[in-house]
């Protein structure tokens, strides 16, 4: 689904992600870890075209992207819901939801797609009319989520979804990960909660300063506290 080969990416002439080589297959979930500042975000934003300054390959669905725009690559089939959510104030959470499918090819299908994720997010389908910024940090990020979901992506790029929310909202979270593989969606999960990402990861990598420098089966990973302890902050 996803391949990328001696990716480069640069704030100004600060070189953030150095020549970093790994592939997601179709419905995988795939983690990226690493400590703060290891170049996690700057990964997925490179991934979702929303870096200037990039080199290197990323083959998507067949198709090379990397110096596509970011709106192609949302054609494609690929999604990104970045850290701070980014819930529209002022408008409902349903409002919110019809924004993932406002420039899709398949904007006509609005009310199908609000029903069919509602069914998938019930949290959200109790509150459709309530403002989304009104919710709780945990429920915003299940509408960042869900709205990712409405123009039904390939592929989706999540950073940190659990931060800074309640743990039973993170359970739900994790649980709907499962659901969303189940179906068929692929994921590429950034989280600083470890134990919680391989638990229902199949495979992750570790950057470190900007470098892949371990990758493995999540149970493998799972199971190694030294390499979680040097590379990861738990
Ligand atoms: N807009 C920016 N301009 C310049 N440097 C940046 C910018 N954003 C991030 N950096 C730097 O790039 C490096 C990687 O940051 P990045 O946010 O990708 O790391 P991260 O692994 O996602 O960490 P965190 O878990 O803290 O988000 C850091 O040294 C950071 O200071």
């Amino acid at each position: 689904m996803l391949k990328v080969t001696g990716l480069n990416a640069y704030y100004d002439r600060s070189h953030v992600v150095q020549d970093i080589a790994f592939d997601v297959a179709q419905g995988e979930i795939v983690t990226l870890m690493g400590r703060n500042g290891a170049g996690k975000t700057t990964t997925l934003r490179t991934l979702m075209g929303l870096l200037g300054k990039r080199s290197g390959s990323m083959v998507f669905d067949g198709h090379e992207c990397l110096m596509q725009p970011p709106h192609t690559r949302f054609h494609m089939g690929l999604a990104y819901v970045p850290e701070d959510r980014r819930i529209v104030p002022g408008l409902t959470v349903r409002e919110n939801l019809e924004l993932g499918l406002i420039a899709s090819k398949d904007r006509g299908r609005m009310t199908e797609m609000v029903d069919e994720i509602a069914e998938t997010f019930p949290r959200l389908k109790e509150r459709l009319h309530q403002e989304g910024t009104s919710m709780s940090g945990g429920e915003q990020q299940m509408l960042a989520i869900a709205r990712a979901m409405m123009a039904r992506p390939k592929m989706i790029l999540l950073d940190e979804p659990s931060e800074g929310i309640m743990p039973i909202l993170v359970d739900e979270m994790f649980e709907l990960f499962l659901r969303l593989k189940q179906r068929g969606t692929t994921i590429l999960l950034v989280e600083q909660n470890v134990e919680r990402a391989l638990s229902i990861s199949d495979r992750a990598y570790i950057l470190d300063q900007g470098e892949i420098v371990h990758t493995g089966t999540a149970a493998e990973l799972l199971a190694d506290q030294e390499i979680q302890e040097r590379y990861c902050a738990v």
